[in-house]
């Protein structure tokens, strides 16, 4: 399996660019690689971005496919699916930085080839998600018509995995800065 740090964003909400945000002592896009790194449980972890933001990385990059730049996340997933060919991707939201070791495991054994994603009472986490490569030519499909939303990927088949079954708040989206208070 492929990790992938989708982190090609805009941050309107935030400010300034997410990944770059310090947290105790590195950024958000080094806290996320470093976990999954640390999980053990990828063939290669690679971050996805924009053309402007590529060089601010210290690691290489998977720039966004030219002909759907700022489409989106579909984008990133599907430029991931191009440039490095795997069975599947595990896709993970730059602006998750408190993901673990251990909510990465536990979604990838709950995985069974079709989608996988956590979700909590209110909302479905489809950027804390595993995705098949075989969903690739879906994704052109919507990009080219510009369906953009990760969930018009979901079908019967796909499963959802309660956050709640891995202790803590590991899953906080950060998309305001006062979303990193009280977490
Ligand atoms: N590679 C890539 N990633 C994207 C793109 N748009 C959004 N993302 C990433 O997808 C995830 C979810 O993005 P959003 O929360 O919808 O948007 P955002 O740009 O981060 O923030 P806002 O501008 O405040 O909506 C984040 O990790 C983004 O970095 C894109 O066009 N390309």
């Amino acid at each position: 399996m492929i990790g992938v740090i989708l982190a090609g964003g805009e941050s309107r909400r935030f400010g300034s660019q997410k990944a770059f945000h310090m947290l105790d002592g590195k950024p958000f896009y080094q806290h996320i690689h470093d976990t999954m790194v640390k999980s053990g449980c990828f063939e290669a972890v690679v971050i996805n971005t924009n053309e402007v933001l590529a060089s601010r990385f210290s690691m290489p990059v998977i720039v966004d496919d030219s002909q759907y730049a700022g489409l989106g996340p579909l984008t990133g997933i599907y430029s991931v699916m191009n440039e490095v060919p795997y069975e599947s991707y595990f896709v993970i939201s730059v602006d998750t930085p408190f993901i673990t070791t251990r909510a990465i495991e536990h979604l990838i054994s709950h995985y069974q080839g079709n989608i996988t994603v956590y979700r909590d009472s209110e909302q479905i986490h489809a950027t804390i998600g595993i995705y098949p490569v075989t969903l690739k030519t879906m994704i052109e499909h919507q990009l080219k018509t510009r369906c953009l939303s990760i969930r018009q990927l979901f079908d019967e088949q796909t499963k959802y995995i309660d956050v709640g079954d891995i202790p803590g708040h590991w899953y906080a989206n950060i998309n305001h800065p006062e979303d990193l208070k009280g977490v």
